[in-house]
């Protein structure tokens, strides 16, 4: 993992990567950096309007273009959207250019963690339960097929799993 200057956090909506990763860049003193947020700034339209305008293949060809310039920066804690690495393009970059960190979520944290927002587009429906199994059937093989660590976020809270991430890096390769 060494000379890996970059952390990136993937893993379905609701794992934390948001919030666990703007812990972790404050511990590592790294910048932090959000994909989502990034490109809702750039566009000045919240994700769900993109999702609403452009349709789900509009938002992956713009968070394909940002994963490609934002994986190219230095020392930065990245948390991407639940769904970047369903783009092998995105995946590729990601895989190559820092410390893939999945954080690896129970079904019922998931809703538990994503109930109160309503932004996320993918689960404003009727069952958001068999669409987040859904999704991770699609989806769960590809977070690990680019892992370079997996981590728990069930029963830990943001700090703690955040320590750990900072604990595991420290390591040797096994
Ligand atoms: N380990 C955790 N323990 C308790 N609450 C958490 C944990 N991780 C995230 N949360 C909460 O769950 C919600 C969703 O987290 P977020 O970081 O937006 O997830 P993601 O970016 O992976 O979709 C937030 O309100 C956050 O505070
Ligand atoms: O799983 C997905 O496809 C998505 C996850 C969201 O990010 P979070 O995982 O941060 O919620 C956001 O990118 C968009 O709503 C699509
Ligand atoms: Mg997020």
């Amino acid at each position: 993992m060494k000379g890996k200057r970059n952390i990136f956090l993937v893993g379905p909506m609701g794992a934390g990567k948001t919030t666990i990763g703007k812990q972790l860049a404050e511990i590592l003193k790294l910048e932090f950096v959000d994909s989502d947020h990034e490109l809702e700034d750039r566009t000045g339209a919240p994700i769900d309007w993109i999702f609403d305008i452009e349709g789900e293949d509009g938002f992956r060809k713009r968070e394909e273009a940002i994963l490609e310039e934002l994986t190219q920066r230095q020392g930065i804690v990245l948390a991407t959207g639940g769904g970047a690495i369903v783009s092998d393009k995105s995946r590729n970059f990601l895989a190559a250019r820092g410390v893939v960190v999945y954080l690896e979520t129970s079904i019922e944290q998931q809703l538990e963690r994503t109930r109160r927002d309503k932004r996320r587009p993918l689960i404003q429906n009727d069952n958001p339960r068999g669409t987040l199994e859904n999704l991770m059937k699609e989806r769960e093989p590809l977070y690990l097929e680019i892992a370079d660590l997996t981590v728990a976020t069930n029963i830990s809270s943001v700090k703690s799993v955040a320590k750990e991430i900072v604990e595991l890096m420290e390591q040797p390769i096994a």
